[in-house]
């Protein structure tokens, strides 16, 4: 090996520039290919510098930073030095020495068709972004110049292979924000730049003479933006909409006067490709927006069924500012310290879960927008939506990189990232929707998102939404779960009052009394009752207000029959009408019977009939199912494990239905010879005791009998059932929506006491 700071011809003509990024075989650097430890240069008590065996670069230096793995390297001004702790892999807490970097930037980066034309090969612009690094990531020392001084050097321009400047000698005449794409003035660095003293007249000089941030249509709301905003995959840079945002400095970390800015990236992929994307994948949107208000407000029923619906988005999501105020905490820090993150959600249906978390990414979206924030990238990732759980890994590489690949190449390419330090990375927010759908037969996928962020170069948030509490424990061991340190956070079932809030709030802008105050308590009253959730409540509200809706259009057709043509139209609230007709005070708004009607209706639709009218076998098989459900999270269940959930209800339920027809004789002739061998004979005490046994074993020929169920269920299409070849314990999983079985045997007498109603 060469002397340090000495390179063969072979190891220099290993250097190429590409557009002011670096890229370098990773031993080939200044700092030779041993890790020898970083030690501080200290000026009396300041941290002035630093050396790792005779490489020393102080505040002020101009120093390449490397991406092992991808090869890259990046320039930058050393701004300062600090030293945190950082816990590795294992667990094992060390101090980790680091610098924050002002960086250059090539014209690749530059997010726009609008680069300059006059750009030179080996050009850098100065950019006012600045990142943290840890020391390990600095590959060597760097020089700028002006470009006279840089013709001077080399008048033909290019920087022969052989010398020693190959790849570390860079021209650098103006300042630019890569987002916006603006420039400052032509300068002299020389002239700008003469030290450390310099740095933050620089950062000004930058700052005051290119443009922050990009006009956006809607920073006033974020809720109005074009769903592109929250699209991945969209690379066009042409579009301002596009979410690239500015990075803070880390906490922690002496936070200098100036703002500052992080280079958004365009990086290539690590394989330097340049990313051509496909088809844009389809992802859930952000928030969907409202429709205009010329088709809803043309009747206050059409203004009040379409805030009532559960797919607008309400201003504000009340009864959850305190989970508001956790999710936003958690997050926005995690994307100031640009670390990972891994926060659990878990709460019953229609909690608001994933409402406030899409209330928190927009709110952090508009911190971005007004420069209050650090860039981050959002994705949602909706276990109902892909086909395999794996998809989850494409979605996320395509969301960092815009480059669509198969499931297994983007696993392998994740896994590189995450373990790669890279100077520049923008953290990533992914929501990880309707999770107990993704670990269905695979564990992988969740422990591979729920370990990643742990990893410290991946800054990588995640947000796991699931409706069981436990389901990492159950899913991956308790010692694994434990080990991965998750955030709880954990939804209750709104009140029957908070229901009334959120139900009166979103009927605020109707401007008049479509439904009575004592109707939305009865709804909420009744809901709270069993599930404490938004979406059915709101649902039942908005069935009410059609049903009053068509109940008012009637009158007035039978109005208008006794009525003069010219006539005008009754609206709620009025009383009475020319033409003869009156409306009962309350006639036209919402009352408990409308309530009352749209439960009813709600829970008599022809699969609820279907589902009423079944044998209590099969009832008891779909209670045990929902059972298994709710207390694991995962839609599939062994048979094994629903007949086990079974005898538990039946053990423990208080109804006489259940009881008699456990201990009915069972009917299958093979479980009674299976079950007759205890003897019928001896003293009163163990007749007794065998009668017992005798009645636990009815019992358990019965619930035996619950296959026989689970066939017509799956024949029905009720349920689905699966029993691979050569495998006994076959798996069951619900046809049919939860929410439709639940609510049809919610209120069936014989079903109570087993728990169905949610
Ligand atoms: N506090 C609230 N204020 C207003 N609307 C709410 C509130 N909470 C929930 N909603 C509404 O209820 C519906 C269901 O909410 P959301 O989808 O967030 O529930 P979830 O807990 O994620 O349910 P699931 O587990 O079924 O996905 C949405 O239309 C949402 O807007």
């Amino acid at each position: 090996m060469p002397p340090r700071g000495k390179r063969s011809k072979v190891e220099q003509a290993r250097h190429y520039l590409s557009g002011g990024g670096v890229l370098r075989e990773d031993s080939d650097d200044e700092l030779g290919v041993d890790d020898l430890p970083w030690e501080w240069i200290y000026n009396g008590k300041e941290i002035t510098g630093a050396r790792t065996g005779p490489f020393e670069c102080q505040v002020g230096d101009a120093v390449l930073l490397k991406a092992p793995g991808s090869g890259e390297a990046w320039v930058a001004i050393i701004y300062e030095f600090s030293e945190g702790k950082v816990e590795d892999d294992d667990g094992d807490v060390t101090s980790e020495k680091k610098a924050s970097m002002l960086w250059f930037s090539s014209e690749k980066e530059i997010r726009s068709k609008k680069k300059r034309i006059d750009f030179l090969p080996n050009e850098l612009y100065l950019t006012a972004s600045f990142d943290e690094n840890p020391l390990s990531t600095i590959n060597g020392k760097g020089s700028i110049l002006s470009s006279e001084q840089f013709d001077q050097r080399y008048p033909t321009g290019k920087v022969p292979r052989t010398s020693e400047d190959y790849g570390k000698i860079f021209v650098c005449r103006r300042g630019a924000n890569t987002r916006t794409a603006t420039y400052t003035d032509e300068f002299v660095w020389e002239d700008i730049y003469r030290g450390r003293e310099d740095l933050d007249n620089l950062v000004e000089l930058v700052e005051t003479q290119t443009v922050k941030t990009r006009k956006r249509k809607a920073l006033k709301s974020i809720k109005e933006q074009d769903l592109e905003d929250f699209v991945i995959g969209n690379e066009d840079d042409e579009d301002p909409q596009t979410p690239r945002k500015r990075r803070k400095f880390a906490s922690g970390t002496p936070t200098p006067s100036k703002a500052r800015t992080l280079t958004p990236r365009k990086f290539a992929t690590p394989t330097g490709r340049k990313i051509v994307t496909k088809k844009a994948l389809e992802f859930t949107p952000l928030g969907t927006r409202l429709l205009p208000t010329t088709q809803t407000q043309s009747s206050p029923y059409q203004l009040a069924r379409s805030t009532l619906h559960v797919s607008a988005v309400p201003h504000a999501l009340p009864c959850r500012e305190s989970e508001f105020d956790t999710v936003y905490t958690h997050l926005e820090a995690a994307i100031t310290a640009g670390t990972g993150a891994c926060i659990y959600i878990s709460g019953t249906p229609g909690t608001g879960k994933t409402a406030t978390v899409r209330e928190v990414v927009a709110s952090l979206q508009g911190a971005v927008a007004e420069e209050q924030l650090d860039d981050f990238y959002f994705v949602e990732i909706n276990g109902m939506k892909v086909t395999d759980p794996h998809q989850s890994y494409s979605l996320l590489w395509e969301a960092l990189k815009g480059d669509r690949v198969s499931s297994a190449h983007a696993l392998e390419l994740l896994e590189r990232e995450f373990t790669t330090p890279s100077p520049r990375r923008v953290p990533c927010v992914v929501l990880m929707d309707e999770l107990d759908q993704l670990v269905t037969r695979n564990q992988g996928v969740m422990y591979n998102f729920f370990n990643w962020p742990q990893l410290r170069h991946s800054r990588l948030i995640v947000l796991a939404v699931a409706n069981t509490m436990d389901l990492p424990e159950r899913t991956l061991s308790n010692k694994i779960s434990s080990r991965l340190g998750l955030t709880r956070i954990t939804f209750p079932g709104y009140t029957h009052t908070q229901l009334m809030t959120i139900i009166q709030s979103r009927l605020e802008g109707v401007g008049q009394v479509i439904v009575d105050p004592d109707a939305v308590q009865f709804a909420s009253r009744k809901v709270a009752a069993v599930s404490g959730d938004a979406r059915r409540a709101l649902d039942i509200c908005r069935r009410a207000v059609e049903l009053a809706e068509q109940e008012t259009l009637t009158a007035e057709s039978q109005g208008k029959e006794n009525q003069a043509p010219d006539t005008p139209s009754k609206t709620p609230g009025r009383q009475k009408q020319s033409g003869g007709l009156t409306l009962a005070p309350k006639q036209g708004i919402v009352t408990i019977a409308t309530i009352k009607r749209a439960i009813n209706e709600a829970t008599s639709t022809p699969l609820a009939a279907y589902l009423r009218a079944l044998p209590l076998a099969s009832k008891l098989f779909l209670a045990a199912l929902l059972a298994r459900l709710r207390k694991t999270g995962i839609v599939e269940s062994t048979l094994a494990d629903v007949v086990d959930e079974a005898r538990c209800l039946g053990l423990t339920s208080q109804s006489k239905h259940i009881d008699s027809y456990l201990l009915t004789p069972e009917p299958i002739s093979h479980m009674e010879n299976e079950l007759s061998t205890t003897a019928t004979t001896g003293t009163p005490q163990k007749r007794g005791r065998q009668a017992a046994v005798r009645k636990e074993q009815d019992k358990l020929a019965r619930l035996l009998g619950l296959g026989v169920a689970a066939q017509e269920l799956a024949e029905a299409g009720i349920v689905g059932v699966e029993a691979r070849h050569g495998d006994r314990v076959g798996r069951v999983r619900l046809g049919v929506s939860e929410e439709d079985v639940r609510g049809a045997l919610r209120e069936d007498e014989e079903c109570a006491g087993l728990g169905v109603g949610g």
